[in-house]
């Protein structure tokens, strides 16, 4: 049995990096005090840190650089922010202390040098008790820029989404065998694993509201999670005088949704797709990995039509199991632009057209709920 995806796509870094990475680590454990009077206090704490080495000998294991990741980039989204004035960055270069290790650290895992997901939901946990296994009461969220409980609230509901989907990743492992020995009804158990997974997704979602506050969200929170449009300089890397931008970082980079549309055969098109794929840098690259495995998985078929469509087309005592998968997939994404409704549109008397990701905030996520209802059965 593959237990990789035990814990769903979230990965439990190391607590704490090794002590030549102390000046970082006590910049984050201050992050919220630091940050207080416009962030002066941060600006001078970083002005003056040295350049940390990270290699294999500094950084012994995947969990070292997924939190040395996590922590670099909480340092120079609060540096890049301060003083920022909605979306705007107040500095334009990002000093050879963070860039260098910040273009070295996302190298070594496969990601962009830019603020993504993992930084803020994958990675960003700890246990709260180390000797009991992870449950959705059994994590508590690592790295903070306000100390607010909103902004844990906030990422607190996309991990226990995370975890939540791990039998839903699994069952959509296993269909694969169940299509390929033609066993219908371990097929519709599987339909049954993912429809729920998706549903209690979707429940979880709705708890956003009970501890994160959307106008905290919209005005405190939402500029640590953005990215650059008119280009911030790296200083100290290949290319310091070019000015580098790049989307910041949203829920469209987890990798949960994007493997249920592969498993369901839903393709979304045009702009919505090009910009989805587009996303996939921004994730682990094992994840991307999975996601592409999967998807030549589930287009094995001799006309590159999805196997489980044309699989429960052939054995419809499958089709309401299917078709439920699909109405739950819809009704995640209904509720998701309910979210962006209270949390972005209302917030900002309608003025934001953007998501931190980048996307035309309303045809984007309007469009995926339209197309995915067409691929009822
Ligand atoms: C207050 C909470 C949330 C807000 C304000 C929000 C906002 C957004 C925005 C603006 C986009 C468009 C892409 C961009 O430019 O960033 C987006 C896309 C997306 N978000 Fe969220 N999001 C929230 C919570 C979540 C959660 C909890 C998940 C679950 C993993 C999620 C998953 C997605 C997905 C999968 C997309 C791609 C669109 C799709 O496939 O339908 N989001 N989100």
């Amino acid at each position: 049995m593959d237990s990789r995806w035990d814990l769903g796509f979230l990965s439990k870094a190391v607590e704490r990096l090794p002590s030549s990475f102390d000046r970082w680590e006590s910049i984050v454990d201050d992050l919220p005090i630091l940050l207080k009077d416009s962030g002066k206090q941060l600006r001078d704490k970083v002005d003056c840190l040295p350049l940390i080495t990270v290699d294999e000998s500094s950084l012994p294991t995947k969990q070292h650089w997924q939190r040395a990741y996590c922590v670099i980039t909480f340092i120079s989204q609060a540096y890049k922010f301060i003083e920022g004035q909605g979306d705007a960055a107040l500095c334009t270069s990002l000093p050879r202390q963070l860039a260098v290790p910040l273009v070295a650290i996302s190298s070594h895992l496969g990601l962009s040098p830019s603020p993504c997901y993992a930084a803020f939901v994958l990675w960003n946990w700890h246990l709260k008790n180390p000797n009991e296994p992870l449950s959705k009461d059994n994590f508590k969220v690592a790295l903070s820029f306000t100390g607010k409980e909103d902004e844990d609230w906030f990422y607190l509901i996309h991990m226990r989404i995370e975890l939540a989907a791990a039998p839903g990743i699994k069952a959509v492992v296993d269909c694969i065998e169940a299509i390929k020995k033609d066993d219908q009804q371990e097929v519709m158990r599987c339909l049954k694993i993912v429809t729920d997974c998706i549903s209690s997704i979707t429940d979880i979602m709705k708890e956003m509201y009970q501890e994160c506050n959307p106008s905290v969200f919209y005005n405190m929170l939402r500029v640590f999670f953005s990215g650059s449009k008119e280009g911030i300089q790296y200083v100290g890397t290949e290319d310091p005088d070019t000015l580098r931008t790049y989307p910041g970082a949203s829920g469209v980079q987890s990798s949960i949704i994007p493997l249920f549309d592969i498993f369901l055969g839903i393709e979304l098109e045009g702009g919505t797709k090009s910009f989805l794929d587009g996303m996939r840098i921004r994730m682990p690259l094992e994840h991307r990995q999975f996601l592409t495995d999967m998807k030549n998985e589930y287009k094995k078929d001799e006309f590159s039509h999805s196997i489980l469509r044309t699989y429960v087309q052939l054995h419809p005592c499958n089709k309401d199991a299917y078709n439920s998968c699909v109405t739950a997939l819809v009704a995640f994404r209904q509720e998701h632009i309910d979210l962006v409704t209270n949390y972005i549109s209302k917030p900002s008397n309608d003025t934001a057209t953007e998501g931190t990701g980048g996307s035309a905030l309303k045809i984007f996520l309007t469009k995926p709920i339209e197309k995915t209802e067409k691929f009822k059965l």
